[in-house]
Formats: structure tokens, sequence, C-alpha cells
């Protein structure tokens, strides 16, 4: 029967487009484990020349920049910059506890 063609038509579609899926979480999942292994690495470097955790004028340029390559790729800036931030928050409380086990106190 026809609905029962365009139904398993529609299935296959869908579990084609859901191994896309799964290769591009996959991808995002590799990207922010080495994007995390490179801060990690910062956080050390901060924390042993007294260095602040948070560079807000830093996350400033880079807000400005992703939202800019988000609108030329169509996609929502708001977006962008929310899960830049959610990862930034993340990065800065890993700063915080290396600062607080590795840190060196500056006093000047
Ligand atoms: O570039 C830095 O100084 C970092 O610590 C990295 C990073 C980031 O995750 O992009 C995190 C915290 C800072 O506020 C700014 C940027």
């Amino acid at each position: 029967m026809n609905e029962e063609k365009d139904m398993a038509d529609a299935r296959t579609i869908l579990a084609d487009y859901r191994a896309s899926i799964d290769n591009i979480d996959a991808a995002l999942i590799h990207m922010l484990a080495e994007r995390f292994r490179c801060t990690k690495a910062v956080g050390v470097l901060k924390a042993t020349h007294g260095l602040p955790p948070a560079d807000p004028a830093r996350e400033q340029q880079q807000i400005a920049r992703l939202r800019q390559l988000a609108k030329d790729a169509h996609l929502d800036p708001d977006f962008a910059e929310k899960f830049l931030n959610f990862v930034v928050r993340e990065v800065i409380r890993h700063h915080e506890q290396i600062a607080a086990t590795n840190g060196v106190t500056k006093t000047n």
C-alpha cells in the first residue's frame, strides 16, 4: 500500500539524517575535548603566573567574532553567543579549581 511505502521511505530518510547527526555529534565531542585539553593547559599557565582566570576583554572579542561567523553560516548569533558563554563559564570554573590547587598569589 502507498501509505506504508511512504512511511518506510520516511523512516529510511530519517535514519540517513540520523547517521549524519551521529557523526556531527561525535565531531562536536572530539572538538570540545580538544578545546578543554587546551584550556586546561591555559589554566595551569595562568595559575602558575598569577594571571586571573577570566579575561572579559578576550571574551568580548570572541563573542563578536563568533556572532559574525554564525551570521555568515546562517546560524542564530544569539545561540552562538549563549553556547560560547556556556563553554567559557565551564573553562573559568576549571581555571579557578587549578588556581586553588596550583596557583601562586600575586602581591603586586
Ligand atoms: O583565553 C583565555 O585567556 C582563556 O582562559 C580561555 C577562555 C576561553 O575558553 O576561550 C576562557 C576564559 C577567559 O575569560 C577567556 C577565554
